[in-house]
């Protein structure tokens, strides 16, 4: 406002110049009683007010910037009643740019309770000193220079000193009803003096000069803003346990370490600082009422996969970077960064299968099987290192009529004693790569990050061989096959002591400490896939004991086979070989091969040791080494078996020999009926009674026997100490009893819809291998307890 204009209006009208020490609001009642002056005051009320109705004063500055008492009646406001309630005041005053620099008059405002002075050239604010019942100061835009330059108001909870010119925050013990302090756009260095703000809960000093956060210790604060600072670490903010809002926008901070312990932070808003890495975001990972995030600006917006990788990591935002997370959007990033195992299984099938139909030599090649021709296969799951290997591969060497190994693709490096193509195919990363691309896998894994790949050519290899193939894997892996169109049994071998597995894998040497606890943590996944998905895995079978584990495993294929009951009948019918009132020819009732290594060989194969450095090397090496030739009668008969075989392990109905000892396979499924059937059955070890018990063979999926109820009981012991012993043991819902109980399909899923197995392409290649008895381990249980040395073709 120009002067003249000012003073015009201020003479003009001089009747609206209330008299000295006369004013719109009251003084103090503790003021020196001068009941002249209080009815002085009702009477410039009423002025006050008929001025306002008539709206006759705008500015009556006497001077530039010199406010005086009749522009302040014509801006006060909220009258209000004072004292005994006789009194009318009014509590409200706003003179924003008014170009006001001098504001003294105030000082006899003494009833005031709100005061807004914004946008002025007000230096000294002294007056406010007069001020004891003011709650509200709004003196931003101005030219203060010194920090609460005036008496404290003893109720002062709001204060705006946003946009002024202080450089230095000073001790405001004495503010203590202070709950609101704006400082933005000042030129503070440092935040101090709040120590005693108990009631401080907004603080905002945005576009100041605080490289460091400090001076912040135990305040209640609610909201904080320190945008368009010079910080570069978050800190200093630990104690603030009561914080929800954080600004911390246009700042230099390379890193969201330092706000761990903010438990009630709702938003952070960290728009243009330095931050680079998205793996930052697992410092606020735990920060469950975390809704807003704003990383606008950020160098880590270049990330690929930035903002699902975020929504991923921080599942319980509702924005980011001001846009809404979407549901789609949180359903996305946990299929792409954590997918449960059906999406993984389901994407990897898909990879396989697109690569396997883009390849023509694939499309046309007339031994690719397809929906109606699977391969027989027999899959062996669990925890690394859980004995699944070592099973696999004794199985295929006392099985070796019957099973060959499936040896998968990695790519990683082999152990020491491994040897390429035996344990695994060992293939560096691109070679993995190009082979994925050229569809030759059916499915593949990532583990401990490396890849696992099983080849269409592995299976066929050994079917081929007009074996079934025997593999081990992951659960992952089982997921996958599950979608394609293999379909094997599924036998899953599951700890049951932890510190007998964990000890395992820390005696193998192999692994790091985060390995063993990956592997660990694992067994609880397959614990509940087995409990969650009834009939998922064929059978399942505790591995704490891994001659034991083998014995059920034994006993679970060979019920598959329906080889247990040729084997009584052989015993039983020593004497009697012929059969002949069944019409069968005499070989296809030997099943067991000449050298006896077939399944009625007359002793089980190598036991396990697994502290036997080359235990890993298997008796695969032996196999391979060992291939007598078979005269065609033997050729046929084995044919015959083989067909036999295929047919049990798809699922097919039973074939000759299963009608042959039908009564008896009826009579004594299992092998917990059969005292001779389990090598350790006698024992008295709680272990041993659980194996028993666990992989109770007649319902473990023989073609013929229907599902028995297991008796738990008598794991009772067995799994308490399981429970104590796993880390998940105290989890509701975890219990490792329902684990290893649930019942294992006696039929697989859709068993009884197998299709008739083609005819396996190219014939058996080599002969079978002779008994494990020419083996340079010899067995430490010769008898084995089998049926002898049976050789009932010779
Ligand atoms: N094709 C595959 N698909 C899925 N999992 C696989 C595949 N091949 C191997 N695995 C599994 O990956 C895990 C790691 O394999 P690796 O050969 O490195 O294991 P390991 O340390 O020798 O343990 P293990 O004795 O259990 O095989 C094992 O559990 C193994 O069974």
């Amino acid at each position: 406002m120009k002067e003249t204009e000012s003073e015009e209006l201020s003479s003009a009208s001089p009747s609206c110049s209330p008299p000295p020490g006369s004013h719109s609001a009251a003084p103090p009642a503790e003021a020196p009683g001068c009941q002249k002056l209080e009815e002085n005051r009702d009477m410039e009320i009423k002025q006050v007010t008929l001025h306002k109705r008539s709206g006759q004063v705008k500015d009556h500055s006497k001077k530039v910037g010199v406010l005086t008492a009749e522009v302040v009646s014509s801006c006060v406001s909220n009258l209000g009643r004072f004292g005994s309630g006789l009194h009318h005041v009014y509590h409200h005053l706003s003179l924003p740019s008014q170009d006001l620099s001098d504001v003294s008059v105030l000082s006899k405002y003494v009833h005031l309770e709100m005061l807004e002075l914004p946008h002025n050239k007000i230096k000294d604010l002294s007056c406010v000193s007069h001020m004891p019942y003011l709650v509200t100061l709004n003196a931003s835009h101005n030219e203060i220079s010194s920090f609460f330059g005036f008496q404290p108001p003893m109720n002062l909870k709001e204060v705006n000193f946003s946009h002024n010119r202080i450089t230095k925050m000073e001790d405001l013990s004495a503010y203590s009803s202070l709950c609101n302090l704006d400082l933005d756009y000042n030129s503070l260095s440092e935040i101090t003096g709040l120590e005693q703000c108990f009631k401080l809960t907004h603080l905002s000093v945005a576009h100041n000069k605080i490289s460091r956060i400090s001076g912040l210790h135990s305040l209640p604060l609610t909201h904080l803003c320190l945008r368009g600072n010079q910080l570069e670490r978050i800190e200093g903010l630990e104690d603030l346990k009561c914080l929800q809002v954080l600004d911390l926008s246009l700042n230099r901070i390379t890193s969201l370490s330092g706000l761990l312990n903010l438990h009630l932070l709702g938003s952070i808003n960290l728009e243009k600082n330095m931050i680079s890495e998205i793996q930052e975001c697992k410092h606020i990972h735990d920060i469950f009422l975390l809704r807003d995030l704003n990383l606008v600006g950020n160098p880590v917006q270049d990330q690929p996969d930035y903002r699902l990788a975020v929504i991923f990591l921080l599942q319980h935002l509702t924005v980011l970077d001001q846009e809404k997370v979407t549901v789609e959007e949180k359903v996305s990033s946990v299929n792409q960064f954590d997918p449960p195992l059906d999406v993984v299984a389901a994407r990897d099938h898909m990879t396989h299968l697109v690569y396997q139909l883009m390849q023509p030599q694939v499309l046309y090649d007339s031994t690719m099987p397809t929906t109606d021709s699977p391969y027989p296969m027999l899959v062996l799951t669990g925890p690394q290192g859980c004995g699944k290997r070592e099973l696999a591969h004794r199985l295929c060497q006392e099985l070796n009529e019957y099973f060959a190994h499936g040896t998968s693709h990695t790519t990683r490096g082999p152990y020491f004693g491994e040897e390429d193509g035996i344990d695994c195919h060992f293939v560096s990363e691109e070679d993995f790569q190009n082979m994925i691309h050229m569809g030759k896998f059916i499915q593949t894994m990532q583990y401990g990050g490396h890849s696992y790949g099983l080849s269409r050519e592995a299976i066929e290899e050994v079917a081929r061989e007009g074996l079934a193939c025997c593999v081990h894997m992951e659960l992952e892996g089982v997921f996958s096959l599950k979608n394609s169109y293999f379909e094997p049994r599924y036998i899953l071998l599951i700890p049951t002591q932890m510190d007998k597995y964990m000890g395992h894998l820390t005696s193998r040497d192999l692994y790091t400490q985060a390995q063993i606890d990956m592997a660990v943590s694992r067994v609880e996944l397959y614990a509940n896939t087995n409990r969650q998905r009834l009939g998922f895995f064929d059978n399942v079978i505790p591995c704490a004991d891994w001659e034991e584990a083998y014995q059920s495993l034994r006993q679970v294929v060979k019920e598959y086979l329906l080889l247990e009951e040729q084997e009584e009948g052989e015993n039983n019918n020593r004497g009697s070989p012929d059969n002949t009132s069944n019409g069968h020819e005499p070989e296809e009732k030997l099943p067991s091969p000449r050298s006896g290594s077939g399944a009625l060989a007359s002793h089980s194969a190598t036991p396990i040791d697994p502290s036997d450095p080359s235990y890993r090397n298997y008796f695969t090496k032996i196999q391979a080494e060992l291939s007598p030739e078979k005269n065609p009668v033997e050729l046929a008969s084995i044919r015959r078996r083989e067909h036999l075989v295929r047919e049990a392990m798809v699922g097919k109905s039973p074939g000759v020999y299963s009608q042959l000892f039908k009564s008896s396979a009826q009579s004594a499924p299992s092998s917990l009926q059969n005292p001779d059937a389990h090598v350790n059955e006698a024992s008295s070890s709680d272990e041993s009674r659980a194996s028993s018990a666990l992989t109770v063979p007649g319902s473990a999926g023989g073609l013929n026997d229907s599902v028995e109820p297991q008796d738990i009981s008598v794991l009772g012991h067995n799994l308490e100490t399981l429970k104590d012993q796993t880390p998940e043991a105290t989890r509701p819902g975890t219990d490792l009893q329902d684990v290893v109980v649930s019942p294992s399909s006696d039929k697989r899923p859709g068993s009884n819809n197998k299709p008739i197995l083609p005819p396996i392409p190219a014939g058996r290649k080599t002969p079978a291998s002779p008994s494990p008895a020419t083996s340079p381990r010899p067995s430490p249980h010769p008898a084995g307890g089998e049926g002898g040395d049976v050789d009932r073709e010779g």
